[in-house]
């Protein structure tokens, strides 16, 4: 289905070898190793579960590490809390020092924990070992930031090889595995579960903020899947992304050279439109009237222009802008609909109709709850949303998405509320009825299609389910 090239620009990526269909399967793999969360609460080692240091927690018999239970799979496992983790966390007393810190060197642990589990492929699995090493670690584009490398310097390497007297691998090795996690590494969670995972040819793929494959990575077993989220030619390159899409082009591509070392160059990063969806555009705070767009979306430091008056404003007042604005709307609660409701009404004056902050809090608005009691205006509204996101997903990363899933769920519902109401009220025909319920249908089954990957207890999984429940119903109904 794919084979393996290498360019100077890219190194190693994946490219189609025949046409791959929307949800063809692409890749369907297993970590090489597993790790804690870069997070100051603690994670049962054996399954990544939250635990707590309360005197009712179970905890591990040999180094006292808080662990979800006596039955966890992940104990005595060697992707999971090992012999050998247990008796070097059991002789440095790691437990004690934790806990004397109140718990503020946990991240640091944590940390320490995953480097060595990928360390210690070295001894235990040479196969795998050798498939980690072959992983990107830009180890000379690293050594040339030195913020990073005293860091892991100091955090990493001296803690291995000093404070915990362990001396079997280099700094050279220790270094690399720094690199080989920050370039390949993968969060992996959901509610109550996060950790880390590396996998061998996942790895591998390349990054497109249009991406034309989509990524399932499975919490209870750390699995991933990887699958055509629209057709991918023969010889096409196979792409993921890196990031978040719902971000700004100077924001994924400050992030993608942060964290992956490459400035993105892509065809939507390359459009200062971004494929005619303007969800980058500031609205002109001279004239009111038009979308102000980056002069050249390639140069992070270039002016951006009103497309009518041609005001001018600063990158950098655009970059404070979008630093400030995500703070604010990180801070409410996805469930959260008045203050969302606020964000657009407040933030609508100085961004374009279709900016990421104002889908963003439309996004969180749609997931909201609704019934027969919920106002005609609110889910007229929340119609009116979904319809926006779907319109702008479809131009952006076209094929199918969670995101695309989801509001497709949503709208069903939405339209099948709305429209029952106006047939009550006379306010369509039996027949206008039966064409918005048909459509509404459509859109149901298209979000089961796509949902149904979704890795089993998600509450995407969840829709999934309730979904394919009102579907086998709907049949059964029909006379
Ligand atoms: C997760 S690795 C992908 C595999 C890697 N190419 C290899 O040879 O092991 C991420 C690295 O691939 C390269 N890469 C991926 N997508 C890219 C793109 N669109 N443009 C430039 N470089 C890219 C960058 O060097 C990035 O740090």
């Amino acid at each position: 289905m794919f084979e393996i090239l290498k360019s100077d620009t890219m190194g190693r990526y994946l490219t189609a070898v025949k046409l791959i269909k929307p949800g063809e399967l692409i890749i369907n793999e297993m970590p090489l190793v597993i790790g804690p969360p870069m997070h100051n609460s603690p994670f049962c080692l054996g399954c990544n579960q939250k635990v707590d240091f309360s005197s009712e927690q179970y905890r591990c018999p040999g180094c006292r590490w808080p662990l979800c239970g006596p039955d966890c799979k992940g104990i005595n496992n060697e992707i999971g809390h090992s012999k050998q983790e247990c008796s070097i966390l059991t002789e440095r007393n790691i437990i004690n020092s934790i806990e004397k810190s109140h718990g503020n060197r946990l991240k640091a642990i944590h940390e320490v924990i995953f480097h060595l589990r990928c360390l210690y492929l070295k001894h235990s699995h040479k196969d795998k070992w050798e498939k980690l090493q072959a992983l990107e670690a830009h180890n000379d584009l690293r050594k040339d930031i030195p913020m990073l490398w005293y860091r892991n310097q100091f955090r990493i390497v001296n803690q291995i090889r000093e404070d915990w007297n362990i001396t079997d691998f280099s700094e050279e090795e220790i270094h690399t595995v720094c690199g080989i996690i920050k370039v390949n590494c993968f969060g992996v969670g959901r509610e109550g579960i996060r950790g880390r995972s590396l996998y061998p040819t996942t790895s591998l793929l390349a990054h497109d903020c249009s991406p034309n494959a989509r990524i399932i990575l499975d919490s209870n077993d750390y699995s991933v899947s990887v699958s055509a989220s629209r057709d991918i030619k023969e010889g096409e390159i196979i792409t993921i992304s890196y990031v978040d899409i719902f971000m700004s082009t100077l924001q994924r591509r400050d992030e993608l050279k942060n964290a992956k070392f490459f400035w993105c160059s892509c065809q939507r990063c390359s459009d200062p439109t971004e494929f005619d969806t303007f969800c980058n555009a500031l609205r002109c705070p001279k004239c009111s009237k038009s979308s102000v767009l980056p002069t050249d979306p390639l140069d992070q430091k270039a002016p951006w222009r009103c497309t009518n008056c041609s005001h001018i404003m600063d990158a950098d007042v655009v970059a404070a802008i979008l630093v400030l604005l995500p703070e604010e709307l990180g801070t409410f609660d996805i469930n959260d609909v008045a203050s969302h409701k606020k964000f657009i009404e407040r933030y609508s004056k100085i961004l374009g109709d279709n900016h990421y902050f104002l889908l963003s809090a439309k996004y969180a608005i749609c997931q909201a709850k609704c019934s027969n009691s919920t106002p005609t205006s609110f889910l007229e509204n929340k119609e009116k949303y979904c319809r926006e996101i779907l319109k702008v997903m479809e131009l952006l990363v076209p094929g199918q998405s969670r995101v695309k899933g989801i509001i497709m769920f949503e709208l069903y519902f939405t339209l099948m509320l709305l429209s029952a109401k106006k047939m009550q009220t006379d306010q369509i025909t039996k027949k206008e009825f039966r064409n918005t319920m048909r459509n509404a249908i459509g859109l149901l089954e298209e979000s089961e299609e796509i949902l149904r990957w979704e890795p089993e207890g998600t509450a995407s999984r969840k829709k999934a389910e309730e979904a394919k429940a009102i579907l086998l119903q709907l049949k059964c109904d029909r006379p």
